[in-house]
């Protein structure tokens, strides 16, 4: 038996049923779901009951009375899965990611010296992933004395894949207890082996059990995905280690190039707005807010005045409003040329995360080329 046949012979112990699914490695999503034979639309692909996920009610007593009552789930899961020495979970442990896998794509694990060379929206949010990861390792170390002795890299690789794996799940008793909705997470087996695609099957729970049902019509042997959520390539990196070369969802960031252009009076105007900050483009447009923000800089206070409250389209000034955005976007190409050639020096981390870096600052370039194109015709 392999490690496919031992995980369906156990996921049948626990009454997941699979129906015209199965587990198979795919090169370059690890493992994913394939359908084994034609599927419809709105078939019922996967059931896994509740009393098969790992959640805030079955971490062992022991241990939560040893956190803090309002300790985050996340870090209470990956010690659950870090002190685990029953064989409960073999078959499934079996199938989930290797050490080597996720710390080679996700870059929280990978050599800092490669974290300055991330694009500021992917930086922005693996700062905020690193307080999160050292306050909840910090709750580890202080709940046991013994816990000292477990690798700091062990609870890391737990708690990564509890970052990659979960789903969010209510029940009578996360609300009972109030949970934060961050904290509203579960491990489910099986279901965790869907890859994610900008759409994809539905997912839905109910008090019994978590059900996946086709999207769409699937031919045999195709992989079948959910969707994560609408997410960027920024984000996919961070919270997943990987990138689509084409993500209906992306964006870059224009805080960086915008916001050092701002007086300390345009940033107190655009704030009382509710305009300061988060300014993107995606392959289709650029946002409002940064119609606001450029506006700002390259109009009289009275008519960006009237724009922001409504009563000017902006429609003649929008000439002038492109120029300056693309004069901006111009001196980003250039700077995005200097920071891909800098990064093909370098010889820190693995070859493969700084070719990652490399291709999502391709990816940037290649959004910011096309509104160029698409502003100047
Ligand atoms: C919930 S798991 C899905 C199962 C996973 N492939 C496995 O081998 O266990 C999420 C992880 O799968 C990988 N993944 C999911 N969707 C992907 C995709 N479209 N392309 C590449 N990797 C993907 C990423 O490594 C991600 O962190």
């Amino acid at each position: 038996m392999d490690i496919y046949d031992n995980l369906l012979a156990w996921a049948e112990t626990q009454g997941i049923k699979l129906h015209g699914i199965s587990p198979q490695r795919i090169p370059g999503r690890g493992i994913g779901i394939v359908a084994t034979k034609q599927l419809a639309a709105n078939t019922l692909i996967l059931q896994v009951p509740t009393t098969s996920l790992r959640s805030i009610e079955t971490v062992p007593k022991t241990l939560s009375k040893s956190y803090p009552k309002d300790a985050p789930v996340h870090g209470l899961l990956a010690a659950t899965l870090t002190l685990d020495t029953t064989p409960t979970f073999t078959a499934w442990n079996a199938v989930v990611p290797t050490a080597s896998d996720l710390t080679s794509s996700l870059p929280l694990a990978w050599d800092p010296t490669l974290h300055p060379y991330l694009p500021p929206a992917a930086s922005s949010l693996l700062q905020k992933q690193l307080t999160k990861f050292t306050s909840d390792h910090s709750i580890f170390l202080s709940s046991s004395p013994a816990h000292s002795d477990i690798p700091k890299s062990t609870y890391l690789y737990n708690w990564l894949l509890v970052n990659t794996r979960t789903f969010y799940h209510e029940t009578a008793k996360t609300k009972r207890l109030r949970l934060r909705p961050e904290d509203r997470m579960v491990l489910q087996p099986v279901a965790d082996l869907f890859n994610h695609s900008s759409s994809g099957c539905n997912v839905s729970f109910d008090k019994t059990q978590f059900t996946i049902t086709t999207d769409r019509a699937y031919k045999e042997g195709e992989e079948v995905f959910i969707c994560y959520g609408r997410h960027s390539n920024d984000f996919l990196l961070v919270e997943y280690g990987f990138v689509f070369d084409y993500n209906q969802w992306d964006e870059v960031g224009l805080d960086e190039l915008i916001l050092p252009k701002l007086s300390a009076k345009q940033k107190e105007d655009l704030d009382e707005f509710g305009f300061l900050g988060k300014y993107v483009l995606d392959a289709e447009t650029v946002c409002y807010r940064t119609q606001v923000a450029l506006r700002i800089l390259c109009l009289p206070s009275r008519l960006w005045l009237r724009f922001v409250q409504g009563e000017d389209d902006g429609e003649a000034h929008q000439k002038k409003v492109d120029e300056l955005l693309v004069s901006m976007l111009r001196k980003y190409v250039g700077t995005i040329g200097d920071t891909l050639e800098t990064i093909g020096s370098l010889e820190d981390g693995e070859a493969s995360q700084r070719e990652m870096l490399c291709l999502r600052w391709r990816q940037i370039r290649r959004l910011v080329d096309k509104t160029i194109t698409r502003l100047e015709s």
